[in-house]
């Protein structure tokens, strides 16, 4: 087997949405072949107790690179929304009760908002990607993309609470604006927290690659 096809790094997501958008992401420093997810890895259920994106996506990451022997990125993310102070945030992936009812989830989010104004509807998707190493070195990256919440559904595209998230940039400069799901991948990519998130850890991931 040529050594390019060995897995050289691990994406500890659960998540196939985020799964799908971190390859791409990593399309242009790592060849695919060498970026796997958490299958065919035994790993511990990681409970996600931090009390921030950064002590979450670092718990995940790290305990992950240990029990895998391999470099890892995890991904910490969620919606935070301006009138909710800041959340469901950490809390995104369960807020309606149950983890990853995507449907359920942002459906109780529009019940919360649904007295609230167009111009108080602001909210922002936030990301901490975290490379960490079989040694426990980790690098942080941030990235965070502005928006407003929908007071229904739009669009069948990406994961997750997209839907109901219009972000301010890549909007068409005519037409009704539209949803992170009506967003092709590669529009989505181009501004997204998770896009932003990995572009400040790709420096760490090359170096910790090629060493
Ligand atoms: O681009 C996004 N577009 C839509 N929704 C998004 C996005 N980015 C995060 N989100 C939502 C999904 C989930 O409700 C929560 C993440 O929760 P988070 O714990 O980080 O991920 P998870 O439990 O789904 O998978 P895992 O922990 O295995 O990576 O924020
Ligand atoms: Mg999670």
């Amino acid at each position: 087997m040529p050594m390019s096809s060995e897995p050289r790094i691990i994406l500890a997501t659960k998540n196939q949405g985020k799964l799908a958008e971190l390859r791409q992401l990593l399309a242009d420093v790592v060849p695919a072949e060498q970026i796997v997810d958490l299958s065919g890895f035994s790993v511990p259920d990681i409970v996600e107790d931090g009390v921030s994106f950064a002590e979450n996506s670092a718990l995940k990451a790290t305990i992950t690179a240990k029990a895998t022997g391999l470099p890892v990125i995890a991904d910490d993310s969620g919606l935070c929304v301006d009138v909710l102070g800041g959340a469901p945030g950490i809390f995104s992936a369960r807020w309606s009760g149950t983890h990853g009812a995507d449907r359920e989830n942002y459906e109780l989010l529009l019940a919360q908002l649904s007295d609230v104004k167009a111009e108080h509807r602001g909210a922002e998707f936030r990301c901490v990607a975290t490379l960490a190493t079989p040694e426990g070195a980790t690098t942080a990256g941030v990235g965070v993309v502005r928006g407003a919440i929908t007071t229904a559904p739009q669009g069948d595209g990406g994961f997750g609470y997209d839907p109901v998230f219009i972000p301010d940039e890549g909007q068409h400069l005519a037409g009704t604006p539209r949803s992170f799901a009506e967003y092709t991948a590669a529009e989505k990519n181009a501004i997204s927290h998770r896009a932003r998130a990995l572009a400040e850890l790709k420096d760490a991931v090359v170096a910790t690659l090629s060493s």
